[in-house]
């Protein structure tokens, strides 16, 4: 459980609300437990004072045990009010606290460390997981703490009225608070295990379900699917009803437990009180109070089994955020300056795991202002110098440097500063237009936005829509044909207003006017930018400095950039 008290520094500012929230809990434990124990002495008071008359009327002091149910009634409500009010608020700030911890870690994980993992997977460690760890302060810990307060409170009362009946509610906290719990505990343990799994699976399956339904049906496996989905389900119920099950024996065993103790204590009080040991009033008083220290024991199984689920969940949170970053971040990371040259010196790199080298002593040197297209047959490696220029994944051999300093004493967002990409495989978010473009530049104004989908050829299509740069794109831009998305993405890079542009298939899909007219107003708008362009086009080349092919992990001038 290393791993889950690893995380209480993000408690940080909220331990006194957590203190607090205990502090109710257990002051409205023992409201409830002093309304009833009272109860039962006023009760029977005053049926004992009605049945023997005047005298017994005078010698029971009715008025110190109304005073106090009625203390203890209001103390209950009070502080069960505030208990939620403040146990709940701070639970739901600690979720927060819990996702933003994860956002944090998972982050810099990104695009490598979480390349083998499934999106809704992930989504489910992000969601459920940081909510059920958020419930170990409402539904494990703070049950605990207040039976524990309670019980020992209640025992000690009841010690200084019968000893055996503290006896007998000794024996019945154990049962029920030690026994019970942590036996069924541990018999849920490995379905809550099947169960986490299986949840996690089958967000993953819905996940993708959700995202590619068209497909399903072009496909024609939609009615597979379906069938899938329910046997998942009927899995994971069947595992929850095994749970619940458990669950309610435990129960079950506690409500039996509680019958038997307060038949135990009724039974012990009537013999102390035949040997006037213990008055009338006081028979029922320690019956009611037993009784009472059952309210705080029930939610323990319960409690234990969620305890189970948190494990589970910070287990799987941390296997998948407690992952170092494939390229270390540099402690002091370095400023980029001018000139932004780009030199590449016998480097040799393969994916991680794989034994192809996409780069095997590879040479390159760009300079800054310089317009070059980089050519290569499909998977000779193009938009993995991409990733190798954004430190997404090491390089084994050689060097490359950026401005003149070695890249890994920078940190990715400070290369994202100065390098733009409208990168092949792009998302797109569902919004409008114009917040997809802002995403990229929040301060661009509103000329700054019509000037950039100028440049790629955007702004007669944006003219005509009914709402302008407020049209909705929808999911991942899919009220946009192809090239008007690529399009949107090169705007987004313009906008960035970065020395470095490198676009991957920048006029993919476009018509040669189109394409003609883009790569002018391109070099137009944008006349000192680096520019990088990836392409299997011919007709971008005119518009380069040069070419560079890339081929069996090696670059090499190509004559196309000539013609
Ligand atoms: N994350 C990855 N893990 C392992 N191998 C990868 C990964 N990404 C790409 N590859 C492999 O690296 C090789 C180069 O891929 P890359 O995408 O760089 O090619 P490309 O030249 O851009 O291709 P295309 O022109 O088709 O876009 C391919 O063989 C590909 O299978």
């Amino acid at each position: 459980m290393r791993q889950f008290y690893s995380l209480l520094p993000i408690t940080g500012a909220m331990r006194w609300r957590l203190a607090l929230g205990l502090f109710l809990a257990c002051v409205a434990a023992l409201a409830n437990f002093g309304l009833l124990f009272l109860s039962g002495w006023l009760l029977a008071g005053a049926a004992f004072a009605g049945a023997a008359g005047m005298a017994a009327q005078q010698a029971f002091n009715m008025m110190l045990p109304a005073a106090g149910v009625r203390f203890f009634a209001t103390l209950r409500i009070l502080s069960r009010y505030a208990e939620r009010l403040v146990t709940h608020d701070t639970a739901l700030q600690l979720i927060g606290a819990l996702r933003a911890w994860t956002y944090g870690k998972l982050a810099p994980l990104a695009p490598a460390g979480v390349n083998d993992k499934r999106g809704g997977d992930l989504l489910s460690r992000f969601v459920t997981d940081t909510d059920q760890m958020g419930q170990y302060y409402t539904d494990t810990l703070l049950p605990f703490v207040r039976a524990g307060v309670c019980c020992a409170v209640a025992i000690g009362i009841t010690a200084v009225f019968l000893k055996t009946a503290a006896v007998w509610l000794i024996a019945a906290s154990l049962v029920c608070g030690v026994a019970v719990p942590f036996v069924t505990g541990r018999l849920s343990d490995a379905l809550l295990a099947r169960v986490a799994t299986e949840h996690g699976v089958q967000q993953a399956d819905l996940a993708e379900t959700l995202q590619s339904l068209g497909d399903y049906l072009t496909l024609g496996a939609a009615e597979r699917q379906q069938e899938h989905i329910l046997h998942q389900q009927h899995a994971l119920m069947a595992a929850l009803r095994k749970l619940a099950a458990l669950e309610g024996a435990a129960r079950g065993i506690i409500t039996l437990c509680a019958t038997g103790t307060t038949l135990a204590v009724l039974a012990s009080s009537v013999k102390a009180f035949q040997n006037h040991a213990l008055s009338l009033p006081e028979v029922p008083m320690l019956v009611l109070g037993s009784l009472a220290t059952f309210d705080v024991l029930a939610p323990l199984p319960a409690a234990r089994q969620t305890w189970g689920r948190i494990r589970l969940a910070t287990t799987r949170l941390h296997a998948a955020c407690a992952v170092s970053p494939l390229v270390p971040t540099p402690a002091i990371p370095a400023q980029v300056q001018p000139p932004y040259n780009l030199k590449l010196d016998n480097v040799s790199f393969r994916y991680p795991e794989t034994h192809q080298w996409i780069l095997h002593k590879a040479s390159l040197s760009i300079r800054q202002g310089e317009r070059v297209a980089l050519i290569g047959p499909s998977g000779s490696g193009k938009s993995s110098l991409i990733s190798l220029l954004f430190r997404f994944y090491p390089y084994q051999e050689g060097k490359i440097s950026f401005s003149g300093m070695d890249l890994s004493t920078f940190q990715t967002e400070t290369l994202a500063q100065n390098i733009s990409v409208a990168a092949q495989n792009f998302h797109l978010f569902n919004g409008s237009l114009r917040d997809n473009l802002l995403l990229a530049a929040p301060h661009a104004t509103e000329a700054d936005l019509q000037d950039a989908l100028r440049v790629v050829q955007l702004h007669a299509f944006v003219a005509q829509t009914p709402q302008g740069l407020d049209t909705l794109i929808g999911n991942d831009g899919l009220k946009l044909s192809g090239g008007q998305a690529k399009r949107l993405t090169i705007a987004q890079a313009l906008l960035r207003k970065t020395p470095w542009l490198i676009l991957d298939e920048p006029t993919e899909g476009l018509d040669a006017e189109t394409e003609n007219a883009l790569m002018t107003s391109l070099l137009k708008a944008r006349p000192d930018a680096t520019l990088l362009c990836i392409t299997h086009r011919r007709t971008v080349l005119p518009f380069m400095d040069r070419a560079i092919r890339i081929e069996n992990g090696a670059f090499h001038p190509a004559e196309e950039a000539r013609a």
